[in-house]
């Protein structure tokens, strides 16, 4: 690792970051053969499992990009951090937190007994299937696009274009999604839902659909990092509060029940999706002045075969060692 040096962003310090990032990524490469790309959306199947590629912008704009990085993708659950920071921006933070809890739950994303078991007043977070639904509800709007209008607006903003919908993967998860139904006609039946079920389960299908690439994840990832503020131009773009509880449930819920170990051997607020998708939230650290990205940054990884739990294993692996190189871990 090199060692002793402030300022990073000069020619050769930026070669030698590419370097070990063009290495790292070579070398958790082979770790694909490890994973699945998921299948039970079929058109996520047509995803290569061998394609890994990381994207990382700083808060002072420098940015370190190695692998596959043009591949767009959609972001299946990591909507779910984006329209929760909608629908508070919209609704209220307080309002959100009365109908959604902030607690992790140690089970699968689209697990329902939880739910049943502890006979709950409301779904335990925002960023499991139940909990997602739910605030997919919440926004204002009569019509999915009504709703989605506003995560769009949001999206706009962070990456400075629009990105565009994948109506493939839209219509292949709402073909097929028994599970995410069954999910909905509980919450029916318990009262959690806001509004009509079939509009809401669109909304979540949507948004879930939306394409995006990990340089884009990486922009989002850095604004957070940023407690919602564009650095670019010192532009509030998620108020504070909202991007630090954002922040919270990535941390202890974005992992799935791979959250806890995540905390532990990586140490940084991300989320992911089960299209191979994940994005992380740097804050800025100050114990070392002689690592990179000290300021903060943001991080996009693209990794489509998927751990049990739902996650890129390669990109697991991947951030877990850049991670311990460069002294990411926010404890
Ligand atoms: N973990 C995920 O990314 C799940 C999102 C997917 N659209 C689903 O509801 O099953």
């Amino acid at each position: 690792m090199v060692q002793g040096t402030a300022n990073w962003n000069t020619e050769e310090t930026q070669e030698w970051l590419q370097q070990y990032v063009d290495d790292w990524v070579a070398f958790y490469r082979k770790h694909t053969g490890d994973g699945h790309v998921a299948s039970y959306i079929p058109e996520l199947k047509n995803a290569d499992p061998d394609d890994l590629g990381i994207v990382i912008i700083g808060k002072d704009g420098m940015s370190v990009k190695s692998g596959d990085t043009e591949i767009p993708f959609t972001m299946q659950s990591i909507s779910k951090a984006i329209t929760f920071i909608v629908a508070c921006m919209e609704r209220g933070v307080s309002y959100l937190l009365q109908r959604v809890d902030v607690e992790p739950t140690g089970e699968a994303f689209n697990s329902i007994m939880h739910l049943e078991m502890k006979q709950v007043k409301k779904p335990l977070n925002p960023f499991n299937n139940a909990g997602a639904i739910t605030v997919s509800s919440i926004l204002p709007g009569d019509t999915s696009n009504e709703r989605l209008e506003p995560v769009f607006q949001l999206l706009e903003n962070m990456l400075g274009h629009r990105p565009a919908m994948n109506h493939d993967v839209f219509k292949s998860e709402r073909d097929s999604s028994t599970r995410n139904r069954a999910i909905g006609y509980y919450l029916l039946e318990v009262g959690f839902l806001e509004s009509d079920l079939d509009v809401t389960l669109e909304t979540y299908f949507k948004q879930c659909s939306i394409d995006v690439t990990i340089d884009d994840l990486a922009r989002i990832g850095m604004i957070l990092a940023n407690d919602g503020m564009d650095p670019k131009n010192d532009v509030e773009i998620i108020p504070r509060q909202i991007a630090r509880i954002t922040k919270v449930l990535m941390l202890t819920c974005g992992m799935y029940d791979a959250s806890g170990k995540f905390a532990t051997y990586v140490g940084i607020p991300a989320k992911s999706g089960v299209s191979g998708g994940i994005l992380a939230a740097v804050p800025p650290r100050v114990r070392d002045e002689s690592m990179p990205f000290t300021r903060g940054c943001g991080i996009g990884v693209y990794g489509p075969a998927l751990g049990d739990e739902g996650n890129s294993v390669a990109g697991i692996r991947l951030l877990r060692h850049i991670a311990t190189q460069w002294d990411l871990s926010i404890f």
